[in-house]
């Protein structure tokens, strides 16, 4: 499959790279544009092919991926409507429903939904793909089988896509404030930054890969670590006494509603 990208910002660049590094597509076989010229140059030197306009783009692609920012989507989607033909629409937008995107580009257009996030550079992605999608079997499969080689594939029916924007989308967000935040206390406490911020994340890290590849519970992890009168509880009680899961929980519920409206 050809890959068009259109937008090669944070997002549309992560999921690029992240194709090219686990070698589930060949660089040659990805297309970009993006208005920025700085934005083009920069992919320019990395390798990938650059298009001076969307349309001679969509020409030379099989799927294009639309990765701009939610403002930018309507005046796109509009203005390539007809060059699309029987090109395959991958749209990341988040709030964008396929819906909204037909009432655009004409509703026989294929369109499939994916909400990826920003680990997919490094391999380490969570894309929900829209279940409800028209686009055909074989397309399915073939972006199954590359967005898996970059992290973790769902195939989600579209009306849940706002809270796995909330969720996974973004996710990253949250999880490197907590990253921080564990920093941050580590330098309170005497602890070189570049020290805190190292084992921090690789708490992070580890204790997600344990219950991944344990596969027990994330409170059952809790239990683990928190020994009787010990210190672990105490800390568990200060988060306890913050909200920090009634927190975490209203974040993701804020992100929801965000993405309903
Ligand atoms: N950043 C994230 O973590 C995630 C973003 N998304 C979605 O991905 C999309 C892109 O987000 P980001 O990459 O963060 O934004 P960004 O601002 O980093 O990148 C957008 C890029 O699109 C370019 N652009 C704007 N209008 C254009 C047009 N008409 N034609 C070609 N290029 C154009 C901009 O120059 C910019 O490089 C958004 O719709 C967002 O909702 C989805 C999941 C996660
Ligand atoms: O904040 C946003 O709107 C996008 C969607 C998910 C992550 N970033």
């Amino acid at each position: 499959m050809r890959l068009g990208v259109i937008g090669f910002g944070n997002m549309g660049s992560a999921i690029a790279k992240g194709f090219v590094s686990k070698k589930a597509m060949d660089i040659t076989n990805i297309g970009v544009f993006d208005t920025y010229d700085k934005t083009r140059e920069n992919a320019h030197r990395e390798g990938f092919s650059i298009y001076n306009d969307e349309i001679e783009l969509i020409k030379h692609s099989d799927a294009v991926l639309i990765a701009v920012k939610p403002i930018h989507a309507k005046v796109l989607f509009e203005k390539i409507a007809k060059d699309i033909e029987d090109k395959l629409i991958v749209s990341i937008v988040a709030g964008l429903e396929s819906t909204t995107i037909k009432s655009w580009i004409g509703c026989d257009k294929r369109v499939l939904r994916i909400m990826p996030n920003t680990p997919a550079i490094v391999g380490e992605g969570v894309f929900a793909l829209d279940s409800d999608s028209n686009a055909r079997d074989d397309e399915k499969k073939t972006l199954e089988s590359m967005f898996s080689a970059i992290g973790l594939v769902e195939w989600v029916e579209e009306r849940l896509f706002p809270v796995v924007t909330g969720l996974s989308g973004g996710g990253p967000a949250y999880v490197a404030m907590f990253i921080e935040a564990l920093a941050d206390a580590g330098v309170l406490h005497g602890l070189k930054r570049d020290v805190a911020i190292k084992m921090a994340t690789k708490t992070v890290l580890g204790s997600a890969a344990q219950i991944l590849e344990t596969g027990i519970h994330p409170a059952v992890l809790k239990d683990m670590v928190c020994s009787p009168a010990g210190t672990t509880i105490e800390g568990v009680k200060a988060l306890e006494d913050y909200s920090f899961r009634a927190g975490v929980i209203e974040a993701v519920s804020a992100a929801t509603l965000k993405s309903k409206k």
